[in-house]
């Protein structure tokens, strides 16, 4: 499926170091990461955490002040690299006056080597409104046809700026299925979200960003594995709240009436030996759900100290 000097070696995304400021604003910085060919890759983070600013520059749209972006083993401002690219941005700002069905023959021109039907199945598969103008669309439905602008050229590589964000859950479900079958096809896919539940189906690998930095990166089942326990004991005596907190790798999150929750770390060991000397009447534990997993790193608190960002 390679083109050119790139004999569909090496990863089909590499970042080194990058570093992009606004002014004193920080964007992103020293971002090191590689998209394996062949792999879906969530990028995760919380609003303003840097995806979009990583996308821009991963599709070489703005310059970093550091570091080196390295796509299908060359540079995104190579137009020959950046035909092999599908690209969903943030938002579809183009020829608002246009139908959606004009702008995709205009771009499929301009590409060429679309194929009419490519075009107007996915349009169905998503359901695309391409008749009205795009600047009467909604959000959504302007979604959906930056879709198909992203897909219509069978691209190597999709780089998609919150894909499942406008789409009803129907429609996240049709989006699964197109990217398992592109990748089948030999496709990789680099999308951004606030939201693991929305892209959890499909990706392979998340990386998650906070204030511009990686703080995880890792499998799916990775960051179930390392998840902290989440435990409900019942007590007669109820210690003070710092009595519970320096129990090794605990950290309380509730405590009312007889009542304790806790979040647990590593070994139990230590939680069931101090709750011996409290008249524990009841405990039930169970792993922390992928939500809470995702609002620990997001609160800045790391799960545990498992595989960083590499
Ligand atoms: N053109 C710009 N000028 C100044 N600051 C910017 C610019 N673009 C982004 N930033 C800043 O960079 C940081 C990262 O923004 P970015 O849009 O990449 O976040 P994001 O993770 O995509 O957020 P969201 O989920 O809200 O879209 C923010 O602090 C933002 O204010």
């Amino acid at each position: 499926m390679s083109r050119g000097s790139d004999a569909g070696q090496g990863p089909a995304v590499r970042l080194g170091g990058l570093t992009k400021r606004y002014g004193r604003n920080r964007g992103v910085e020293s971002l090191t990461l590689e998209v394996a060919r062949g792999e879906v890759l969530g990028f995760l983070g919380p609003n303003g955490a840097g995806k979009s600013t990583t996308i821009r520059l991963v599709m070489g749209l703005s310059r970093p002040n550091a570091g080196s972006v390295q796509v299908l083993g060359g540079s995104p401002r190579e137009v020959a690299v950046r035909r092999r690219i599908g690209y969903l941005p943030g938002e579809l700002r183009l020829f608002p006056a246009l139908s959606g069905r004009d702008l995709l023959d205009r771009l499929a021109h301009i590409h060429g080597g679309v194929s009419a039907v490519d075009i107007d199945s996915l349009a169905a598969r998503l359901g695309a409104e391409l008749d009205r103008p795009l600047r009467a669309l909604s959000k959504g439905n302007r979604q959906k046809i930056g879709l198909v602008l992203a897909f219509m050229h069978r691209p190597e590589l999709l780089v998609l700026d919150e894909p499942t964000s406008g789409l009803d859950p129907l429609l996240q479900d049709e989006f699964a299925r197109l990217i398992r079958e592109r990748v089948a096809d030999g496709a990789t896919v680099f999308l951004s979200s606030h939201d693991l539940d929305e892209v959890e189906r499909v990706v392979d690998r998340v990386a998650i960003i906070r204030e511009g930095r990686l703080v995880a990166v890792d499998t799916v089942s990775g960051l179930r594995e390392r998840a902290p326990r989440v435990v409900q004991l019942h007590l007669d005596h109820v210690p003070a709240q710092a009595v519970l907190a320096a129990i090794p790798g605990v950290r309380v999150i509730d405590r009312r009436g007889d009542g304790v929750s806790l979040e647990v770390n590593g070994s139990m060991a230590p939680l069931l030996r101090a709750i011996g000397d409290m008249g524990a009447t009841d405990l039930v534990a169970r792993p922390a759900g992928l939500d809470e997993i995702f609002r620990a790193f997001y609160r800045g608190t790391d799960v545990d100290e498992g595989p960083l960002a590499s």
